[in-house]
């Protein structure tokens, strides 16, 4: 008989900051917990992958719990599968808490992925490091800011590498092939490992008075719906605004004295927020109304990831700064709720237990 127990602990992030579209994140202490027991002696034939699977958390009716169709195991499995092995080990519960809310823009399917490949990696006693680990999450969700921010924690920025003409169309291959559904051809499921070096990820300082107001409306905007209305094509002006204020602003989070209106003039953004607005109603107002001249202790304010949660960075006025939010929400018809946040510094964990 044997028996391994451990838990995987993953931050919520939010993503862009502004103008780093697909290229910031920060970690957030808000975490996805998965709790892991194998006792080989226990029957887990039910279910295909001999996974029992329970959850508690944000929309748990929403949530899978067979492990084909579930994104934490589905994607531990695509890990397993090119590395040998074909299922969990028999006997394996998985218990998943998750306070991270689904389709809201704090990186909650980030926090998923990064849990799915580092539960995988741990079973599989892989040994992986975390670069390599990101490869693997890169195959999945395909920009790097929650994902970096997920695994690595605290205030992260990266670029993709330009992969050999094969590398890139190993990586690009449909997301089907890589966790298959059941009518996927047994022939495209991907069973070669991924590229190595995908990306590039640099952990910056982060000023420990900044604290992170998130104010999430209670609709969901999938990351799919959210990336479909941005153009295909931008202006030079827009990006260079956007490019101007991203190369202020990841100095101007690291200062130990944080200067409140060079932050909220370097957050804002051109090439995304603009466009998502029609999904967001009262984002505009939002993003117009809350200033560090209204709002004393404001740094900076936009919206998390694709949306819809805001992301305000203060150091103070948090109240206040919530209130305005939730007020103006509330007259588009949305209801919100608030969660007062500090930077996840340390990434994705596992503790042996
Ligand atoms: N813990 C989880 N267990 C199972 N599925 C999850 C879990 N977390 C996220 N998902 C899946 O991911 C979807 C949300 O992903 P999506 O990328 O649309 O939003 P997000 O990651 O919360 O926001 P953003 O990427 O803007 O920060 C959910 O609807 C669900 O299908
Ligand atoms: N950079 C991504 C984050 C959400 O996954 C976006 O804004 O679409």
């Amino acid at each position: 008989m044997t028996i391994r127990s451990f838990e995987v602990k993953v931050p919520a992030s939010s993503a862009n900051i502004g103008p780093g579209f697909d290229v910031l994140g920060v970690g957030l202490q808000l975490y996805l917990q998965i709790k892991v027991t194998i006792d080989s002696s226990k029957d887990t034939s039910h279910d295909p992958y001999h996974v029992k699977l329970s959850y508690e958390g944000d929309l748990a009716e929403k949530v899978p719990l067979t492990s084909d169709k579930n994104l934490i195991t589905q994607t531990a499995l695509y890990i397993l599968r090119v590395n040998g092995m074909d299922s969990f080990p028999q006997g394996t519960h998985i218990h998943v808490i998750n306070p991270v809310p689904l389709g809201r823009g704090l990186g909650s399917s980030a926090s998923a992925i990064v849990g799915g490949i580092v539960l995988g990696n741990e079973i599989g006693e892989f040994k992986f490091s975390k670069t390599r680990l990101m490869d693997y999450c890169l195959m999945i969700e395909r920009h790097p800011d929650n994902i970096a921010a997920a695994m690595l924690g605290g205030f992260v920025g990266s670029y993709l590498h330009d992969l050999s003409p094969e590398d890139m169309a190993a990586k690009n291959v449909p997301l089907d092939y890589i966790l298959p559904k059941p009518d996927t051809p047994k022939e495209k499921i991907v069973s070669s490992q991924p590229p190595t070096n995908i990306g590039e990820y640099l952990q910056y300082n982060w000023c420990h008075k900044i604290k992170c107001v998130a104010i999430v409306p209670n609709f969901e905007v999938s990351t799919d719906s959210s990336r479909a209305v941005l153009p295909e094509k931008y202006d030079r002006q827009d990006i260079v605004f956007n490019l101007q204020r991203l190369a202020i602003l990841t100095n101007a989070l690291t200062q130990e004295t944080p200067n409140n209106k060079l932050i909220y003039e370097s957050m804002k953004d051109k090439i995304h927020q603009p466009y998502r607005s029609g999904l967001i109603p009262g984002l505009q107002k939002v993003l117009a109304s809350v200033t560090p001249d209204t709002h004393p202790g404001l740094c900076g304010i936009c919206l998390s990831g694709a949306g819809p949660t805001i992301l305000c960075l203060a150091t103070g006025g948090y109240d206040a700064i919530a209130e305005t939010v939730i007020g103006i929400f509330n007259k588009a018809g949305v209801e919100c709720s608030w969660k007062l946040l500090e930077l996840a510094y340390d990434g994705a964990t596992v503790e042996i237990k």
